[in-house]
């Protein structure tokens, strides 16, 4: 098969450090793919050897299976990108900005009022850029991405600085895009909330190397879920848990019994609770944690960022 996006061994060092350290990524066609990773993890210098705007020291990188080393027009082609620096003419108009990016591209006409639909800015493509909303801008770039039709798209930290409604115009528009518009989306955020909201896969870059990929669903299954609970006598409560066969581990305020991988927690949760009123320990609080992506996230980046560990 064919992947949107794959990567094999890719390095790029900056001096002597390394900073893409060996990745190789898949991404499936029609994926929306979070690229995660904490401050100077690699994120953006992978995003821009796939753009073609920086050189690989190693390893290859294909986008919709070109080699973006050796065709780099080709594969830029098949690439769009809505990166941080927006660049738009802000006394112009949200048509005529995307009308300059169609003629260097030498797409039809038609294609402005394809993508302006697609972002939903349609009724508002005769307005002054300059009196657009972040979001309204955010959406326009997203427009810009997507001209000529590229299937892969770049997107990096899309919501970024939007206010609550537009970070959820953006993720229902990207959640729908692979559906309306036939593309794989490769987003790059710090955001795990939002990526867990709008991505069906995710790849966790630490220290240059990619240390998590896959399905976020079958990764989140391969979790186990847990239950903390709060009592006034964590001793004791930790002895019951044990009694009824649970693993618990108790921090300072709370006592965590865990579970087995894929075990739901809600009945085992009222198990606990039946346990412990009946020994008479007083529950305060007792809530089933349920695998999530900052759970993940957290089991595999605990490492300092590459940034950090260099002197
Ligand atoms: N042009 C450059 N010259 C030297 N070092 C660079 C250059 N670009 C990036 N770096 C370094 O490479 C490392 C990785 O940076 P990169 O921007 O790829 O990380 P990131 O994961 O995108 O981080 P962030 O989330 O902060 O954008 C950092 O230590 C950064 O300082």
């Amino acid at each position: 098969m064919c992947l949107a996006i794959q990567t094999q061994d890719l390095c790029r060092r900056f001096g002597d450090r390394l900073v893409v350290d060996q990745v190789s990524m898949r991404v499936p066609r029609h994926a929306i793919y979070g690229f995660l990773g904490r401050n100077g993890a690699g994120k953006t210098t992978t995003l821009r050897i796939l753009l073609g705007l920086l050189r690989a020291d190693g390893g290859r990188a294909l986008v919709d299976g070109i080699d973006v080393a050796t065709d780099r027009l080709a594969a830029a082609r098949r690439i769009g990108a809505l990166l941080e620096a927006q660049g738009f003419y802000v006394n112009l108009s949200g048509e005529a900005n995307l009308d300059l990016t169609r003629r260097l591209l030498g797409c039809p006409t038609r294609e402005v009022a394809r993508v302006l639909a697609l972002v939903e800015l349609d009724a508002h493509a005769r307005r002054r850029v300059g009196d657009y909303s972040l979001g309204m801008r955010q959406r326009l770039g997203l427009a810009r991405a997507l001209l000529g039709a590229p299937p892969v798209l770049v997107l990096d930290e899309p919501t970024n600085g939007l206010d609550p409604e537009g970070m959820a115009d953006m993720r229902r528009l990207l959640r729908e895009l692979p559906g309306r518009a036939g593309v794989t989306v490769l987003l790059s955020s710090h955001l795990l909330g939002e990526i867990e909201q709008v991505a069906t896969h995710v790849g966790i870059l630490s220290k240059g190397r990619l240390v998590m990929e896959g399905e976020l669903g079958a990764l989140k299954a391969s979790l186990a879920a847990d239950i903390r609970i709060e009592a006034d006598d964590l001793a004791r409560a930790a002895g019951v848990a044990r009694t009824h066969g649970f693993e618990v581990d108790t921090t300072n305020d709370a006592l965590v019994a865990r579970l087995a991988p894929g075990a739901d927690p809600r009945p085992h949760a009222a198990a606990l609770n039946r346990a412990l009123c009946a020994a008479g320990v007083a529950v305060h609080a007792l809530q089933p944690g349920l695998p999530s992506l900052e759970r993940l996230y957290s089991a595999v980046s605990h490492a300092p960022a590459a940034m950090e560990a260099t002197p």
